[in-house]
């Protein structure tokens, strides 16, 4: 299906998201859509999703214009669009929310029929997902997986995807680029918005940039790094470089811990971070990463073995008392888990910073508000809401809720949906905060992340750590094989 969107304009109230943009998605193409954070691109993605009423433009449909004003009539017209944060219901299971919206399929009609052509396409696509699973258990990439092949069984003839690779395991992305490469041949369009210029350079055959809600450029295969670089960001950002620090004394030691959260365990983990570390986590998504980071934010109790913190005991005291002592958590999902969509980002400041009460304390809190906004370059006002915010603003928020001087940071990929000139600002942010005595534990599925900032990485498979190594001793190779189970002497 060929698409062009034709002179697009959309405000939000005050705020020109879309200035006039005109761009042409072929049949059989994958085309990516690149720019800064806030540049526009969800707001041009939504607007031919359905999701959002554009205030001026057309849209053109094999060259006829079309009109719609859902996501479900959208896909009639064979449109559908996976989010960044995706639009599920995570209360039931992969394949209730499968059988929602298919055409003739009123809801919980007849399972087996269902069950088979999910169990198909996710075959064919060779994705891990199972019907009957609980999508509050499945991990960001599996609920991606999920809602490609609904969107696929639902008729889409255009595919949009919103920063699908960031937060999902280096497995779940081949799986997901392989699935893309095979829509595409099959003459499907494919529109990838992403932050990741590897990712764009690999799949896509032309590019749009977006910048300030313009359109400023159109490019076809093969793609210069540097050119799209200048085009998105007006000059070429200079990359990020591990700081040295003076290691101090350990902070946090688990010893032998084992802990369970949404069906992934982890078994008899023994982690130590100093003062200044930064420590990068790998390995396949549900490898258990994430259950680490809550045990050690003191989010969920481990089930067997120990924490000290600077050799005092605090196995099983409460998150409250890990937050006095100054160690702090940031989740990957920021909707789900890190922030309260329809509070403004005020009222996020003034739940954060001061005096908890069954009230929000608004006092005081504009003026943290505007400094923070300003310190972390939020695109936004204090008085909105976060569902009103871009998806790296919103990143922003979730970080800029951070105490000033934290003794320990456990960080669920942090650079998610950041472009790549405020990811390297981010980095420096922590890497001042790491100079000062704190000590930053993230995770990544980005290797190329962990190797150009880490100390040391540490490797998850199955549950259990398989590698800690300091990254001077260790290859890119070495880590790969260890996230497949493939272990050293
Ligand atoms: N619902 C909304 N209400 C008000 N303003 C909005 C809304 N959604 C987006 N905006 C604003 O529109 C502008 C463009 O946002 P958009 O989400 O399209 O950017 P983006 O290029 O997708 O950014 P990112 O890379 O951070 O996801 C931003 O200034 C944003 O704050």
């Amino acid at each position: 299906m060929n698409v062009t969107l034709k002179g697009i304009h959309k405000f939000y109230g005050k705020v020109h998201a879309n200035r006039g943009i005109t761009v042409t998605f072929r049949q059989g193409t994958i085309h990516g859509i690149l720019g800064e954070n806030g540049a526009g691109k969800s707001t041009l993605m939504k607007i031919l999703a359905g999701y959002v009423p554009r205030s001026d433009g057309t849209i053109l449909i094999e060259g006829q214009p079309a009109d719609y004003s859902s996501p479900q009539e959208a896909l009639k017209h064979g449109i559908g669009m996976l989010y960044q944060d995706p639009l599920d219901f995570p209360a039931l299971t992969a394949l209730q929310n499968f059988t929602i919206g298919q055409p003739s399929a009123p809801f919980l009609s007849p399972e087996k029929k269902f069950k088979k052509i999910f169990q198909e396409l996710a075959g064919h696509f060779n994705f891990s997902i199972q019907p009957d699973s609980l999508l509050e258990n499945l991990s960001l990439g599996e609920r991606q997986q999920l809602e490609i092949i609904r969107l696929v069984a639902a008729g889409a003839q255009l595919i949009i995807l919103d920063e699908p690779t960031t937060g999902i395991s280096v497995h779940q992305k081949e799986a997901l680029f392989s699935a893309l490469k095979q829509l595409a041949s099959a003459g499907k369009t494919i529109v990838l918005v992403s932050h990741k210029l590897e990712d764009v350079m690999a799949l896509c055959s032309e590019v749009s940039v977006l910048r300030q809600g313009e359109c400023v450029g159109h490019m076809t295969a093969p793609f210069d790094k540097e050119t799209l670089l200048k085009h998105m960001f007006g000059r070429v950002p200079a990359p990020v470089s591990r700081c040295i620090v003076e290691k101090g004394s350990s902070l946090l030691w688990m010893e032998g811990v084992s802990a369970v959260w949404k069906n992934i365990r982890i078994r008899r983990c023994s982690f130590r971070v100093k003062e200044g570390e930064i420590v990068g986590i790998a390995g396949l998504e549900g490898s258990g990463q994430a259950v680490l980071l809550r045990t050690a934010a003191g989010l969920i109790q481990p089930v067997e073995g120990n924490i000290y913190w600077r050799r005092e005991q605090i196995t099983g005291r409460e998150r409250r008392f890990f937050k006095n002592k100054g160690i702090f958590f940031v989740p990957a999902d920021r909707i789900q888990e890190g922030l309260f969509p329809d509070l403004t980002l005020q009222e996020h400041y003034a739940l954060t910073f001061f005096e908890e009460s069954l009230i929000i304390p608004h006092k005081g809190s504009k003026e943290v508000a505007s400094e923070r906004v300003r310190t972390f370059s939020i695109k936004g006002r204090e008085s909105q809401r976060v569902t009103e915010l871009s998806g790296g603003n919103q990143q922003r928020l979730m970080l800029s809720l951070l105490p000033t001087d934290p003794q320990l940071l456990l960080l669920e990929h942090p650079t998610r949906g950041l472009d790549i000139e405020s990811a390297s600002w981010l980095w420096k942010h922590l890497q001042r905060l790491s100079s000062k005595g704190a000590a930053i534990v993230f995770t990544s599925g980005d290797l190329d992340e962990i190797f150009s900032v880490a100390h040391r990485v540490v490797v998850f498979f199955e549950g259990r750590i398989v590698l800690d190594e300091n990254v001077d001793h260790v290859s890119v190779k070495d880590v790969q094989k260890a996230m497949a189970g493939v272990f050293r002497d």
